[in-house]
């Protein structure tokens, strides 16, 4: 493809994204399956520009003066990638597959934009809905430029080593041995860091089931909730299991681990994962509505009856805003609300089955205090059996600390952990009730 014909794919798949309102992933994946003649490169140079608009959406919109997918395309050239606006003229020159020209009036929008300064509100600076500024003020305080700033930059790939199959040192120089590397992440005993581009999909480590592609944040929640041989653990929300895959790793085959979601196709994608990974104490269950005053007949014989259970909650995903750019975009309030009605019903349903003396985890991968502490608050209020469990005090001996503050709850952010974000608590039902 041509500069041109990659800017003008760029501003088809910004606009569809913005008209539509779909995942940017998945839109950027049908342009890229209808358009097979894309090599590898004209792909991660779409990729690159969108997912850069999405990025810095509110202060490029700000220098233009218009949330318009092209002159947001063009500015992400002249602001961001040192491009002259006749630069970018040029490339828009109206040929075939290329973008047309420049109006007058992009002209003088682009010669004049400015990306906003200091004055400028935190949302418009660092990129996200003025909606969400009182939740991001409330969890960040003063730190909240630094912790959203560092949401802009780009996420790193971790892979979890399957330590069923192979230790971490192994696990590395195999793939070094396929052309790839890495390095140990600083808190996770299993995690590898990818420290060149590849395709981990494609190796042979990846296909025997040696490594899994999962942030390091998400291997931190699993290593609290301290899934160990013998147990029996439910994942009350597997979704396509990269928990249940650690977990059962933690396990070492030994107890059982019911890997549970409401999704039925989601939880499908467990199953090759599974195979790879040689895991044989788990099973899926797919589960129906919940009713709080009616047995639970989906997770009949689990009743009171599980050591661990963990609640990964349905979320806005706010923490894994640097892998998903176009998320900020796409939430809004009414889907929140229905993020935060299907947490209290899997806090509650979970509940029910810890044992006495067990433990419920409930994670997001979020960092909106209605979805964290206001959550578990709610739920500690009418479940008095269950109480908090400081996260440090159950953290193993042989891992580092993560800079987090100790109390009751553990939350990993871009910024102070180079994770995504995450929340994570634990909360410990009475022995004796
Ligand atoms: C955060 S995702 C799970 C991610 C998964 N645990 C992982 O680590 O890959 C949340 C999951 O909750 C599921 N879910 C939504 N509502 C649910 C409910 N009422 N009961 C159980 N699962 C639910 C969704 O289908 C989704 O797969």
């Amino acid at each position: 493809m041509t500069p041109g014909a990659r800017l003008q794919s760029a501003i088809s798949v910004l606009s569809d994204i913005f008209k539509s309102g779909r995942p940017a992933d998945r839109v950027f994946d049908t342009w890229a399956r209808s358009n097979r003649y894309a090599g590898s490169k004209d792909r991660a140079a779409v990729s690159d520009l969108v997912f850069t608009v999405l990025r810095r959406r509110a202060e490029l919109t700000a220098a233009v003066g218009s949330d318009d997918a092209r002159l947001l395309a063009f500015a992400a050239l002249t602001l961001g990638a040192e491009q002259g606006v006749d630069e970018v003229a040029a490339l828009a020159d109206g040929a075939r597959h290329a973008p047309e020209p420049l109006s007058p009036e992009e002209q003088t929008a682009l010669s004049m934009a400015v990306l906003p300064g200091e004055s400028a509100p935190p949302w418009t600076r660092f990129n996200y809905p003025e909606w969400l500024h009182p939740e991001f003020e409330a969890a960040f305080g003063n730190g909240l430029e630094r912790e959203m700033a560092a949401f802009m930059e780009r996420a790193p790939t971790d892979l979890r080593v399957n330590t069923l199959k192979m230790k971490r040192e192994k696990a590395l120089a195999a793939l070094t041995g396929e052309g790839l590397s890495a390095e140990a992440t600083p808190w996770s005993p299993w995690g590898l860091r990818l420290t060149s581009r590849g395709n981990v999909l494609g190796l042979a480590t990846f296909r025997d089931g040696i490594v899994e592609i999962q942030d390091e944040g998400s291997q931190l929640a699993c290593l609290l909730a301290g899934a160990a041989p013998g147990e029996q653990v439910v994942d009350l929300c597997a979704g396509g299991g990269g928990k249940s895959l650690a977990l059962a790793a933690m396990m070492k085959n030994h107890g059982q681990i019911y890997a549970c979601d409401t999704d039925a196709r989601r939880l499908s994608g467990l199953t090759p994962r599974v195979r790879r990974a040689g895991i044989r104490n788990l099973q899926t269950r797919v589960l129906g509505p919940f009713t709080p005053d009616m047995a639970d007949k989906d997770l009949a014989g689990l009743a009171s009856h599980a050591d661990c259970v963990l609640v990964d909650a349905p979320c806005s995903g706010t923490g894994a805003w640097r892998r998903s750019p176009g998320a900020r975009w796409s939430l809004s309030p009414e889907m929140l609300m229905g993020y935060r009605a299907a947490q209290a019903e899997v806090l509650t349903r979970g509940a029910r089955l810890v044992r006495p003396g067990g433990r419920l985890v409930y994670v997001t991968c979020s960092l909106l205090p209605s979805e964290n502490e206001t959550q578990v608050e709610a739920f500690l209020a009418v479940h008095p059996a269950f109480t908090p469990q400081p996260w440090a005090s159950n953290w193993p001996e042989h891992v580092p600390l993560p800079p987090a503050p100790h109390g009751n709850w553990l939350r990993l952010t871009p910024a102070s952990t180079g994770t995504d974000g995450f929340f994570v608590a634990i909360l410990r039902r009475e022995a004796r009730s």
